[in-house]
């Protein structure tokens, strides 16, 4: 039989933006890690709506979130299958997968002071179809431990950005956007901004019929709408100290339509400038007053490849450069799930992954469970 491989581990990342599943190959022999291969699936139509309406409560969802795992996992292993078949890799080569899941409800230390984090996902089904060994379920053991379950990427940010004597920020635009910020000693902090492409998907794909305004293209068409802006950045989330964290069960297009409610006869172009705006500017805010006056901004997720939301957040963040992650070599599309895999690894190793100075668990801790192949 063949033996695994100790340093080959795949990612695999199906974010709060759900636009579909990202997984990365990698290798950690090396000092510093090198991927061997990225693919990225789109989400089949009928998942991704039941994986959006599982945000919100609805009629029969333990039996509706089951099946959407089962798909999940399903969609995981053929991403897995082709990620194997490109890079001539066999399975049997591959030490573990850390599949994050599908995060369908973020609320950690709400109603029992414990909380929960729901990341639907089947990784004994994932185990079955790839013969791989599967690490899933990253979140709950630090909101067990009193944190919020996320960000969880600062230690991998850390590892792969951070610089001796510079500190460094990253920030991840996904759905919801969160920020890195790895200090100059050594010290890392990090936290969610507020909303990343969520909002602005939702409302491109209601007026646009597109999934997402490519480029920021029809953005720049309109006009950023000064009141509208006010209100939305009234949100206290904004404003709130880290630890922090959230996701949709906040900016949901109902915080958005509450928000409309007072504002009439605008242009839907227009509101598309505003929620540009909006994710700017939160992600500007956080990186000013936490950002220990660095100078770089190193930006990956979706995020980074919309030209308009990378223009007004280089406007807002003078004296900072901004630029994609693909700049310190990692490309923006790869770190997320490239963080899984670095996590998987923590994990098969014994190590800890959550940084207690982001989540505010009462400890590091040795995070998820692990499916054998
Ligand atoms: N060319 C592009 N122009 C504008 N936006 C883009 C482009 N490519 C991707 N995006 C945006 O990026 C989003 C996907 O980003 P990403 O894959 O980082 O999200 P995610 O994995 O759901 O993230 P997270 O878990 O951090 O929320 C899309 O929904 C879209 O809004
Ligand atoms: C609960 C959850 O899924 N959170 C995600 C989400 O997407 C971005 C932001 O909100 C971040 O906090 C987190 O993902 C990244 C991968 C993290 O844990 O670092």
């Amino acid at each position: 039989m063949l033996q695994a491989m100790p340093s080959l581990y795949i990612g695999l990342m199906s974010g709060t933006s759900l636009d579909g599943v990202d997984g990365v190959l990698v290798d950690f022999s090396q000092e510093k890690m090198v991927v061997i291969g990225h693919e990225s699936a789109p989400l089949a139509p009928d998942l991704r709506a039941e994986l959006l309406a599982l945000n919100t409560p609805g009629p029969n969802e333990l039996h509706r979130a089951a099946l959407a795992g089962n798909a999940l996992a399903r969609a995981y292993a053929s991403v897995v299958q082709r990620l194997l078949k490109h890079s001539g890799v066999p399975a049997g080569a591959v030490r573990a997968i850390g599949a994050h899941g599908q995060t369908v409800r973020h609320r950690p230390q709400e109603f029992d002071g414990t909380g929960y984090t729901l990341q639907l996902n089947n990784p004994s089904l994932l185990a079955e179809c790839t013969g791989i060994p599967v690490v899933a379920d990253f979140r709950s053991r630090d909101v067990a431990a009193g944190g919020q379950g996320a960000p969880l990427v600062p230690a991998f940010h850390r590892g792969v950005f951070g610089r001796t004597g510079e500190t460094v920020l990253v920030l991840n635009i996904g759905g919801i956007s969160n920020l890195s910020v790895l200090g100059a000693d050594g010290s890392v902090a990090g936290f969610d901004c507020g909303p990343g492409n969520a909002l602005m998907d939702h409302w491109c794909q209601l007026h646009t019929g597109q999934a997402f305004d490519k480029n920021g293209d029809w953005a720049a068409q309109g006009q950023v709408l000064p009141d509208l802006l006010a209100t939305l950045l009234q949100e206290p989330f904004l404003r709130q100290p880290p630890p922090k964290s959230t996701g949709r069960d906040l900016f949901n297009p109902t915080w958005l339509s509450d928000a409309l409610a007072a504002h009439s006869g605008i242009r839907p172009v227009d509101v598309q400038a505003t929620l540009t705006e909006l994710t700017a500017s939160a992600c500007a805010m956080s990186a000013i007053s936490h950002g220990k006056n660095s100078k770089t901004l190193a930006v990956c997720g979706g995020g980074a490849l919309n030209t308009q939301l990378m223009r007004r957040l280089q406007a807002l963040t003078p004296g900072i450069s901004v630029a994609p992650t693909d700049t310190l070599g990692l490309p923006a599309l790869q770190v997320e799930a490239a963080a899984f895999a670095w996590l998987a690894r923590q994990t098969v190793q014994g190590q800890t992954g959550n940084l207690q100075s982001v989540t505010g668990a009462r400890g590091a801790r040795v995070l998820g469970a692990v499916y054998p192949a």
